[in-house]
This record gives C-alpha cells, structure tokens and sequence, in this order.
C-alpha cells in the first residue's frame, strides 16, 4: 500500500513515534554522556559516530556496548557486571545533566505532529530510552504538549522489539490494530509493530546501523516526517 492509503484508511488514529532518531537528533547528549562515563572509567572516549550506532535498544545495551566497543550491532556483549553498574551509574548521572542540551528536533517533525493533531489523531512517544529522562527531552525539544502519553524502555517489563509497549499505547489510547502505525528508525520499532499486528513507517535519517532502514521490512520508508502529510 502507498504511504498515502496506508494514513488514509488510518486516520484519524493513533500514531506511535520513537523518540531517539526519529523525533529528536539526541545521539551529541548521548555520545558526550557516554564519554563522560568512559573518561571516568579511564578510558578513551568512543566519539560521536560509535555511540549514534549504539543507540536503540535502551541504556542498559547502550552501555554494554560501548565497554565491549563494539563496532557490530548484534548481540550487545556481556561485561563485567560490577563494571557495567558502575558504568551504567555514571552514565545516568552524566545524561541526566546533559539530555536536551544538544539534542535537536529533526526538520520536518514539528509540521507533522502539528497536522496530525488538527486531524484529531492522538499520539505517543514509544521509546526505549529510560522514562526519567523522556519528559525532560520533550519538554525541552518543546515537544511535550503533542503527545498525550509517552512510554519510556523500563516503564513496562519489557521494551521494543517486544510488541508489548506498542500494544499498551494504543489501548491506553483507544486506538486499535486497524487505526493505528508505528514510525520509528530502528529494526527494533520495525521488529515491534509487525509482532504488534500494526503497520509502521520508517526514517532514513536516524541510527538504525543493522543494514539499510529500506530492508527492514516497513511499510514505508521516508526521509522526513513530512511526508507523512
Ligand atoms: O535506546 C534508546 O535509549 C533510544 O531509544 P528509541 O530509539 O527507542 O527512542
Ligand atoms: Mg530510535
């Protein structure tokens, strides 16, 4: 189906966005975060470029990949477990001071949500980023009046790639399978709709590092929110 037929036979509904990648250009605040913790620890810092590929899969995997500094997406490799709390300690704090200070909307989002939201659709941030840090990125992205509810990586048991959150922000919603879509930039928001039943499109422009965003298997691929329109 088009993007097109696909919004069309959809709206208004319910549309669930990821937050890291697809809304918010978040990977500076995180990167100089995870540096933060690596010079703490003694160690080189991974750089921008390393941790932009890390994100995705919730802090606790962004971690454990940046000790192993991991070049390869799958699977995160297991570290020390004293280590990987301190580790994950010291990032929290790190990005609790810095989350938002670098971080941008991507273009073409604020359009998107605004039209949206005059169609009468209502909208969630479905993200694995760790809930205490969710509201304070929206709030200062000046994103947080769009959304009437967001779910961050720990506020369930599990995260995406389980379909749990998804499913959880649709019926917290009203929405259902037939009136609701995914939009995210990661095999995880991709692997999470079609467990969910629910379509989902797909940005070129944020961190999926699996292989090309075109061969994950969404309905549709864009390079801005605008399309959507
Ligand atoms: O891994 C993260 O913390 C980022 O999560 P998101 O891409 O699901 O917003
Ligand atoms: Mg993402």
């Amino acid at each position: 189906m088009s993007l097109k037929g696909l919004f069309n036979a959809r709206w208004p509904g319910v549309a669930l966005f990821d937050l890291d990648g697809t809304l918010v250009d978040s990977a500076p605040d995180l990167a100089a975060a995870v540096d933060q913790m690596l010079e703490h620890l003694g160690r080189s810092p991974a750089g921008i470029d390393k941790v932009r590929n890390w994100v995705g899969n919730g802090a606790a995997i962004l971690i454990r990949r940046a000790l192993a500094g991991q070049t390869d997406w799958e699977p995160a490799r297991p570290a020390d477990d004293a280590l990987f709390k301190d580790a994950l300690t010291i990032f929290y704090h790190h990005y609790g001071l810095i989350n938002g200070r670098y971080s941008r909307v991507y273009p073409g989002v604020e359009d998107c949500l605004t039209q949206l939201r005059q169609q009468g659709c209502r909208l969630a941030v479905v993200t694995n980023k760790p809930e205490q840090f969710v509201a304070p990125l929206l709030e200062q992205m000046g994103l947080d009046h769009w959304f009437d509810l967001s779910i961050g990586g720990d506020t369930l048991p599990v995260k995406k790639p389980d379909p749990a959150p998804l499913l959880h922000a649709m019926e917290q919603l009203g929405g259902t399978k037939g009136t609701s879509v995914m939009v995210g930039d990661s095999a995880a928001d991709v692997n999470a709709a079609i467990a969910a039943g629910i379509p989902c499109v797909a940005v070129r422009y944020g961190y999926n590092f699996g292989g090309p965003v075109d061969s994950l298997g969404a309905d549709a691929v864009v390079d801005s929110l605008a399309e959507l329109l």
